[in-house]
């Protein structure tokens, strides 16, 4: 079944300062489906990712040009609330980032800043999350103890249990398994498989392996500008762009 474009960017510029660090970018990313960009360090992957949940703003002397619509929602437009717009379009990082506190702690964190106080509704929130996670059954016996005892892997599936507890559409993954170790790699995979039947899924990885088992559509990104975009098995097997071809046969990168 064709699916629905969940987020529609058109002509995205993005300067920081005199560096145009995105070129006149254009992508259609579909709903419950996983995208991946992949590109050369500093071609703008996490760069882009950022734009789709204004992150961005938080940097000093950015500017940006264009559009990027959440469903027919122009994110940019006056009057976005941000914090609304990053409790629909959740983002998980790099580095596993568990807050200093317990794992029941973690994953309520949003839910309680978004006004949740009825503990049987949260504990309901903190074991659906975990579960959407795939960690509950690791972690069920020590909710109270602190995040930060868990290893790497597990740690980065908190994090995305507290990305799910505040219910989000979408779901920013900025390189979420380049700290981990193949095992916790091969679980995080797994779970992107599960994650896009609930949530449209966007994953910045630097490896292409990944981005073939993983991804539905992939975007190619070259200094800043997005040179190829769609089907993961058609870029993989019959990329139009010679640059593209380059990349994705090892010729650099
Ligand atoms: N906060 C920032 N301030 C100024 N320039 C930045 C900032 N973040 C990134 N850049 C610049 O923007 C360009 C794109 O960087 P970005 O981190 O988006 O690339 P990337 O493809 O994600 O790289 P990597 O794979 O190494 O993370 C680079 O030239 C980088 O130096």
């Amino acid at each position: 079944m064709e699916k629905r474009t969940k987020i529609t960017v058109r002509d995205l510029n993005l300067y920081y300062g005199e560096n145009h660090a995105l070129k006149d970018v254009n992508m259609n990313i579909r709903e419950n489906c996983v995208t991946a960009f992949i590109g050369p360090s500093g071609c703008g992957k996490s760069t882009f990712l950022k734009t789709l949940n204004r992150m961005n703003d938080l940097v000093d002397g950015v500017r940006i040009t264009g559009e990027v619509k959440l469903d027919d929602e122009d994110i940019y437009a006056e009057g976005v609330d941000t914090t609304v717009l990053r409790k629909r379009i959740g983002m998980v990082f790099q580095q596993p980032n568990p807050f200093p506190m317990s794992i029941y702690d973690n994953i309520a964190y949003g839910p309680r800043v978004h006004g949740m106080k009825d503990k049987s509704k949260l504990d309901a929130i903190v074991e659906e999350s975990l579960r959407g996670a795939a960690i509950f059954d690791e972690v069920k016996d020590r909710l109270k103890k602190s995040a930060l005892g868990l290893s790497g892997g597990q740690q980065q599936r908190i994090c995305i249990a507290r990305a799910l507890a505040v219910q989000p559409e979408v779901l920013l993954m900025d390189e979420p398994t380049s700290a981990l170790d193949p095992i916790s790699t091969s679980k995080i995979e797994e779970l992107m498989e599960d994650l896009k039947k609930k949530y449209t899924v966007v994953v910045v990885t630097h490896n292409m392996q990944q981005a073939v088992r993983v991804s539905d559509d992939t975007a190619f990104f070259l200094v800043g500008e997005m040179v190829e975009f769609g089907d993961t098995k058609t870029i993989f097997s019959y990329p139009k762009d010679k640059r593209t071809e380059d990349y994705i046969t090892g010729r650099f990168g």
